[in-house]
């Protein structure tokens, strides 16, 4: 059966923007998901960001536990420590993962491993290219989605993400351990279902699979493999642009199985995931989109968390809070600010 993610070329962006944002625009309309080929990072960059992160977590863990994920959605988190699917999963993720948030503040890294700040520049680097990319696809989904030029047309949501602002834009590292899922639990899983809570991510695999995103629009909904391919990433919007966009664009169920090797120790993996945020206190006002509002004229569906609503304006940052404390509320090892809940 063909893949029924799509695969979009990056170089399109500037050759063809009209191409690009329809492409781009179509897949995150369908499935929420796409390769994105021809990436601006080179593969040497790319492979030197995978060796820093194999560098960390080869420490002993002592050493990664002194940096310890807080709700400040920076640090280190272990082995089970993440439960991203707590209605099914019995322990949480097979992963561990090092998260670095704070962009705004250029040339710091509050409470980074040594490893990471010997190699600033590396880090920094995947960093602004992975925004520039993240910028220029919301660029085309401005266009495919017809926002007016009195509106900022293409250029909408571009100075709402711009790292130079406090945001919750995210880098994570994430490398999932040779070990074997626990006989008992059948519901072992090396990352759980879940949808990223962003606009857009952007998603880096070394070598081994793994991934797999649900296709809710098939016939027969399924769960779709999403191996890495040559020269490409993997984009999806999450729920930020799905709630903003009233369910124009989807923010779809991913998660990570073990791969399938019988008796033997699964094989180790690594990733890369960039979650660009919106900057903080953006009121989401319904998008100015003759798209979405006729969409929902038509009875569609009104996207995540009920979608945006005129009346009753919710800041990216509410949302984004929101999101992270309901994702987290499980863990043990991370206290939840005081009525964290009650946003
Ligand atoms: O490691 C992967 O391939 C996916 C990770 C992921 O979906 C996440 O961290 O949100
Ligand atoms: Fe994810």
């Amino acid at each position: 059966m063909a893949n029924p993610v799509p695969i979009v070329d990056y170089q399109l962006a500037t050759s063809n923007p009209q191409q690009f944002a329809q492409e781009v625009g179509r897949a995150f309309a369908e499935i929420g998901f796409m390769y994105l080929r021809n990436p601006s990072l080179s593969a040497e960059e790319t492979n030197k960001a995978f060796k820093l992160s194999a560098e960390y977590f080869a420490l002993p863990l002592k050493e990664k536990r002194r940096i310890n994920w807080t709700f400040m959605n920076q640090g280190y988190s272990g082995v089970s420590q993440e439960r991203l699917d707590p209605n099914y999963q019995k322990t949480g993720g097979y992963k561990e993962t090092f998260n670095i948030t704070h962009w705004s503040e250029p040339g710091k890294c509050r409470e980074c491993p040594e490893v990471f700040l010997r190699n600033w520049d590396t880090i920094t680097t995947f960093q602004q290219h992975c925004q520039q990319m993240c910028v220029d696809i919301l660029r085309g989904v401005c266009t495919f989605l017809e926002i007016s030029d009195s509106e900022g047309g293409a250029e909408f949501f571009t100075a709402k993400h711009d790292t130079r602002q406090p945001s919750s834009t995210n880098l994570r590292f994430l490398h999932y351990p040779p070990m074997k899922p626990s006989a008992e639990d059948q519901t072992a899983m090396r990352a759980g279902s879940h949808a990223d809570y962003g606009s857009i991510s952007l998603l880096f695999q070394k070598e081994v699979g793994g991934l797999q995103v649900y296709h809710h629009h098939a016939a027969e909904p399924r769960w779709v493999d999403v191996p890495p391919l040559p020269n490409c990433i993997v984009v999806n919007i999450g729920d930020t642009l799905d709630y903003w966009s009233n369910g124009y664009l989807k923010s779809t169920q991913h998660r990570v199985v073990f791969p399938d090797m019988g008796d033997k120790v699964p094989v180790r993996r690594y990733s890369i995931a960039y979650f660009c945020h919106a900057n903080d206190g953006i009121p989401m006002y319904p998008l100015p989109s003759p798209r979405v509002q006729k969409r929902l004229a038509q009875g569609g569906s009104p996207g995540k968390d009920g979608g945006a609503l005129a009346d009753n304006v919710l800041l990216t940052n509410e949302y984004s809070a929101m999101k992270l404390y309901a994702h987290n509320r499980h863990r043990t090892d991370a206290q939840l600010p005081d009525g964290a809940l009650g946003v």
